[in-house]
């Protein structure tokens, strides 16, 4: 499997990841991914992901914010709030996207969630709601640190084509240092989390909720492939 580039060995993240390897590597290297880093992936499949990307960024804000509620000290808190507003900055530059492909926001909200963005940020802000700080970040992690990764994973493969790929930009977003810090500070934070919060008795329980987002994220990526199709 591809190395983690984030988190440290012995810490959280790297036991979650290692515990559903097919998982993450099915939505890390998913064929929507490997279309983009190759620039093969039909137009129509990164429309449709692009409309619901946004939806679901919405909603994963708000899974920020309630990251924000649970945050047990007023460091924390300051840490929730530069998180919840590096998302907003990701949104800001989304919109600047769907701009390119003719889309302005009001054509995006007109849009209808699929499916599978609402059991995704639903089923992410269950998790917080029913769990405490560790719980959520679990849910939270796959969907932040695994761009980080896909990005790097691109940047690694040597089918991946930038000239005149209508891609480019979006790796190159996530390839970005902000970006990068953003994941590498997700992970680092569940690293922590998972000695002050009890990791390894709940081990189990955390391992599961890891492998679900990762299977979430997969059948996110399924839902724009299917339209190119
Ligand atoms: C579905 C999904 N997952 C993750 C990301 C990266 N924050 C995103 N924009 N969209």
């Amino acid at each position: 499997m591809f190395a983690s580039p984030y988190g440290a060995a012995g810490g959280l993240f790297h036991a979650l990841r290692d515990a559903a390897p097919a998982r993450w590597d099915a939505y890390c290297w998913h064929p929507f991914v490997q279309g983009l880093a190759d620039g093969t992936l039909p137009l129509p499949a990164f429309r449709r992901y692009l409309v619901q990307d946004w939806l679901f960024l919405i909603h994963f804000a708000r899974a920020k914010a309630l990251a924000a509620f649970k945050a047990e000290s007023l460091d924390a808190l300051r840490g929730k709030a530069v998180s919840l507003n590096a998302l907003l900055a990701e949104m800001n530059m989304h919109l600047a996207y769907c701009a390119e492909w003719g889309l302005s926001e009001a054509d995006v909200l007109a849009e209808t969630e699929a499916p599978e963005t609402v059991a995704y940020t639903r089923w992410v802000l269950d998790r917080g709601m029913a769990g405490d700080i560790l719980d959520l970040e679990v849910a939270l992690a796959p969907c932040t640190v695994g761009y980080g990764e896909i990005a790097r994973r691109i940047a690694a493969h040597p089918g991946r084509r930038t000239e005149g790929n209508p891609y480019h930009s979006w790796i190159a977003a996530y390839s970005s240092d902000e970006y990068q810090a953003l994941a590498r500070g997700a992970a680092e934070r569940l690293d922590r989390l998972g000695v002050t919060h009890g990791g390894e008795a709940r081990f189990a329980k955390l391992a599961a909720t890891f492998a679900e987002a990762a299977r979430l994220e997969a059948a996110f990526w399924q839902m724009g492939w299917d339209a190119g199709a």
